[in-house]
């Protein structure tokens, strides 16, 4: 089934709708206050040097609005962007075609960056210092090393894996921004906003309820909107009312934590083991699902609001844990699930 809250996968409805929904300068891009001011700063300090700005990197669990701060700075650099992943990059010489092609100030979007192969991270490090790299030109004795010069430009890098970043790529970036869950409050501004951007208007108190449901998440709660809008759509309401969204949002098997099954799942397993932390191995193997997944997708909202520990042992459940579970189901020899 798919999973309403998952992050990872696209629909093409919001491959379509995101490019209208996707803020494209500041005054539309909410929260994540700290960052927006310190880069701005440096944004100001590059455009009046008449400079590239430094390289960036964003790193944050999906869906945060890390694709959108890379297109925001390009915005205000004034500057071209070019938009790529790390696994589009296979060889060294993918790379240093895409790096021979920019220009003078030219921004290049690396998303996933964790996912470069150590040879074209290799490459990738000449080219953010020095702005040069060296290609190598045919094999055996006969082979030769090139230098080219490059003009300045502005790596952007985002990933949701910050810890697979190799040190020496990491120390190249002189800026990193970590992204932060946003907070009910955010949430319902960024839904009020897209809402209006829908043409069809949503009532505070609701836009608070999906707020509340999307897991800290901006690419949820947008997700959540376009649902409950469909309810209404369909109960031909013009507004989005507060009743339609909780009916709407209950249907979604969404529970008013933003938790979804997937999250109830990883609790209930954690709560079962009665206080012994448990291995990211075993939890992904119960669950069906990669590490990855468990660890970048599902961890970290819950960690971020208290529900799951991770010690050195593994991961346990917290006493919040047990509290949202009891509210649920409790067999009667006392076990959750
Ligand atoms: N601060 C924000 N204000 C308004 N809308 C936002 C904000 N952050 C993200 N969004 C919206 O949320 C959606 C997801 O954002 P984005 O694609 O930038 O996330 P991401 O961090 O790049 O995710 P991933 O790690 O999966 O690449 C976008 O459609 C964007 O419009
Ligand atoms: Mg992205």
């Amino acid at each position: 089934m798919e999973r309403v809250v998952d992050i990872e996968t696209f629909s093409l409805e919001e491959e379509n709708s995101e490019v209208t929904l996707r803020p494209d300068a500041w005054s539309e891009y909410i929260g994540q206050e700290q960052i927006k001011k310190n880069l701005s700063v440096f944004i100001e300090a590059s455009k009046k040097r008449e400079e590239a700005l430094d390289h960036v990197l964003f790193y944050g669990p999906p869906g945060l609005g890390k694709t959108t701060l890379a297109l925001i700075i390009a915005n205000e650099m004034n500057a071209n962007i070019k938009v790529t992943a790390a696994p589009m990059i296979e060889k060294s010489g993918d790379l240093a075609a895409i790096l021979t092609n920019l220009e003078e100030g030219d921004i290049l979007f690396i998303d996933e960056i964790h996912r470069l192969s150590p040879a074209v991270e290799e490459i990738l490090y000449s080219s953010m210092e020095d702005y040069r790299i060296d290609i190598i030109i045919g094999s055996g004795p006969a082979a030769q090393t090139v230098k080219i010069d490059l003009p300045r430009f502005t790596l952007i890098g985002a990933t949701t894996r910050a810890g697979m970043l190799s040190n020496p790529l990491r120390d190249r970036f002189g800026m990193s921004f970590r992204m932060n869950f946003y907070t009910h409050d955010e949430l319902a501004k960024i839904i009020l906003q897209a809402s209006n951007k829908l043409e069809r208007e949503i009532i505070h108190e609701a836009a608070v309820e999906i707020a509340k449901r999307s897991r800290g998440t901006p690419r949820i709660a947008l997700r959540l909107l376009r649902r409950v809008r469909d309810f209404a759509e369909v109960a031909n309401e013009e507004h989005i009312n507060h009743k339609r969204t909780q009916y709407a949002l209950d249907e979604l098997g969404i529970n008013s934590h933003g938790f979804d099954e997937m999250d109830l799942r990883l609790l209930t397993l954690l709560a079962s083991s009665k206080g012994r932390a448990m291995g990211l191995s075993t939890i992904a193997a119960a669950l069906s699902e990669d590490e990855g997944t468990v660890e970048d997708v599902l961890e970290p909202y819950l960690i971020a609001n208290g529900y799951l520990e991770r010690t050195a042992k593994g991961r346990r459940a917290t006493p919040a844990t047990y509290d949202v579970l009891n509210m649920r189901c409790v067999n009667e020899d006392g076990t959750l699930f």
